[in-house]
């Protein structure tokens, strides 16, 4: 069974009277250092001279400095930057400023498991990584709420890494919803699998193939988008709330009979079987040798796919269709 810690586990106090360095103020960024604050945590984010963030973070009220600046002022070093530019900047800018009895952290253990940053041994190495896109880390804290997260240590040099790591969880809200503890591999290789088979890659392919489907027959596409997508966001709401079953139990005997038969014949065998084939790409590190070498070469495929994705028919019905409802939140894509 695994151990979750909440609220009552962790203790705030273990930060207070050091400074928390964010490195990064984009998705994650933004929300653990919004939310350390309003929890009474001394926050300072570090940024390259330049960034879009930086006038943002000062008007957010933050304290906003170079990332070298940042780490050598700081107790705690959060890396809250894309995971493809974590190492070259930990390796000009953090590593030398990195100091006996600091903590680095993470909110997510590719480069830890894969072995692109190699930090001293001087130093605790932990990770907090929050199951939730970094809005809603943010939107559910203000809203006297959290997401559930993972904590795991990779490296305890001072012998308090997890408590310090939970205390951190709890100032960004976390440890109301729970925290599991686990292994920079376990979450790597999960949070990898899950983001390229169900929640991102997998959705959004089930998403545009029923929407396709659907227009194809010739079906007009406003009712393809409220089918495909619209709708689904209110049937997830139902498992998120109370499982599977729940959302079985509240959708009628006609949708269950076909969901049940017909659901197992998209997620067939042949899928099922895919699915394993990606999960030994990454635990072989081929998927985060791929990535890594993606980037080195400028990003060509990943460009393409994100200007199809942008693209895609279903985005422009989407756009016309949300904007009669005002209610949606949506984040600022800017
Ligand atoms: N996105 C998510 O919801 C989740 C992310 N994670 C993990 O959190 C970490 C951060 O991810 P995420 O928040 O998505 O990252 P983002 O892509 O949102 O980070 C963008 C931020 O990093 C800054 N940045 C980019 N390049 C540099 C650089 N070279 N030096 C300093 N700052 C830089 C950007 O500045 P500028 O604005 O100037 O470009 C911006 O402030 C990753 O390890 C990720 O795996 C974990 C869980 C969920
Ligand atoms: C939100 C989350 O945890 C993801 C999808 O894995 C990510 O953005 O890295």
């Amino acid at each position: 069974m695994a151990k979750i810690y909440y609220d009552g586990d962790a203790d705030l106090n273990l930060l207070k009277g050091k400074q928390v360095a964010v490195i990064g103020y984009g998705s994650q960024g933004h929300a653990h250092a919004l939310n350390l604050r309003d929890s009474g945590i001394d926050v300072v984010v570090g940024l390259y001279e330049g960034s879009r963030s930086w006038k943002r973070a000062e008007e957010d009220g933050l304290k906003v400095t170079t990332v070298e600046k940042a780490v050598s002022e700081a107790d705690v070093v959060m890396m809250l930057i894309p995971d493809t530019v974590q190492p070259s900047v930990y390796r000009k800018y953090v590593h030398e400023g990195l100091e006996e009895g600091n903590m680095l952290m993470f909110a997510h253990g590719f480069n830890i498991h894969y072995g692109q940053i190699i930090p001293p041994s001087y130093v605790d190495v932990t990770m907090v990584a929050p199951k939730s896109p970094g809005h809603i880390v943010r939107r559910m804290y203000q809203e006297g709420k959290g997401v559930p997260a993972l904590v795991a240590v990779h490296q305890d040099y001072s012998g308090k890494a997890l408590d310090l790591a939970l205390a951190y969880a709890k100032g960004i809200g976390c440890t109301r919803a729970g925290v599991i503890e686990t292994t920079f591999r376990e979450e790597t290789e999960t949070d990898l699998f899950g983001e390229q088979v169900d929640l991102c890659g997998g959705v959004a392919e089930l998403i545009k193939a029923t929407f396709e489907t659907l227009v194809e027959a010739g079906y007009q596409p406003e009712v393809a988008y409220f089918e495909a997508l619209h709708e689904l966001k209110l049937i997830v709401d139902l498992i998120y709330e109370g499982g599977i079953y729940a959302m079985w139990y509240s959708v009628s005997d006609t949708a269950k009979y076909g969901g049940m038969t017909r659901g197992r014949r998209v997620i067939n065998e042949s899928v099922r079987e895919e699915m394993r084939k990606i999960l030994k790409e990454i635990q072989t590190g081929e998927f985060a040798r791929e990535w890594i070498l993606e980037n080195m070469a400028g990003r060509p495929s990943y460009s393409k796919l994100l200007e199809m994705e942008k693209n895609h028919p279903i985005e422009e019905v989407g756009k016309r269709l949300r904007k009669m409802m005002p209610w949606l939140k949506g984040i600022d894509l800017e």
